[in-house]
């Protein structure tokens, strides 16, 4: 995608009008939406792989979606899904562990043991951590929160070759990344904490990620997020 001053121009979603790109033709397609952080996963992984010629973004817009994308193209109707080698594929953590293993690329999981299970440990957890903080938005947010970014400080300490979550920066990271991008913007906007505070490592991560431009590319406008959250998710606020 051309870029002007540094920043990648997006292309415009399709809408319920935009015809269907041509499905199986060899072009491996990874059909997503800008402001979603299941999605921007996986298009971090791709990034970082530098697969950007070898796997092309569609986005779809979600609110006025076009019906070839339930009808033709993955009947689950949500985003992420990726077409590859006659399949459309879905579930964004299967997805970045897919891209990972079948395209070439620096690999984002480690070879060693101890750091391959904790990465299982950690991926398997990457629910539940996201729905807890959901979850706390329905009460006092910055308390009830506090043990989900807690675990994320704590985990953060495991291994100290590197400011990442198993050291270097791996799928592990990009699983987690979108939501506490999401959260860290909505808990300093609306409720004026910083969830760095008193978290060290979390603070120096979240840095080190913002110097990855595979990342930083997929970044959402903070006032779309605030914006998003308020109407979805904090209506009381
Ligand atoms: N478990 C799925 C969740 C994907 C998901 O919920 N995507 C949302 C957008 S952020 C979606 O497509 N929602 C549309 C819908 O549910 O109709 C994954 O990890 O890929």
């Amino acid at each position: 995608m051309a870029t002007i001053a540094g920043q990648h121009v997006r292309a415009p979603p399709l809408t319920s009008t935009s015809e269907q790109p041509p499905l199986f033709d060899g072009t491996t397609r990874l059909y997503t939406s800008y402001s979603c952080p299941f999605a921007q996963r996986v298009w971090i992984t791709r990034n970082y792989k530098g697969l950007q010629e070898k796997i092309k973004l569609v986005p779809i817009d979600l609110q006025n979606r076009p019906a070839w994308y339930k009808e033709k193209v993955y009947p689950e109707n949500k985003v992420p899904s990726l077409e590859h080698n006659g399949k459309v594929l879905g579930e964004s953590l299967d997805l970045i562990k897919y891209v990972d293993a079948n395209f070439e690329g620096t690999p984002l999981l480690p070879n060693d043991l101890a750091r391959k299970e904790y990465g299982e440990k950690l991926l398997s957890h990457v629910d539940t951590f996201v729905k807890d903080l959901f979850v706390s938005l329905k009460g006092d947010a910055v308390q009830q929160s506090s043990p989900a970014f807690e675990f994320l400080e704590n985990s953060l300490g495991k291994f100290d070759d590197g400011p990442f979550l198993l050291g270097q920066f791996s799928l592990v990271d990009i699983a987690y990344i979108p939501f506490v991008e999401r959260f860290h913007v909505v808990f300093a906007e609306v409720f004026k904490h910083d969830i760095t505070e008193g978290r060290p490592k979390l603070g120096t991560w979240i840095e080190e990620l913002n110097k990855i431009d595979a990342y930083t590319q997929t970044r959402v406008n903070p006032q779309e997020i605030v914006d998003l959250f308020k109407t979805r998710f904090l209506p009381q606020q």
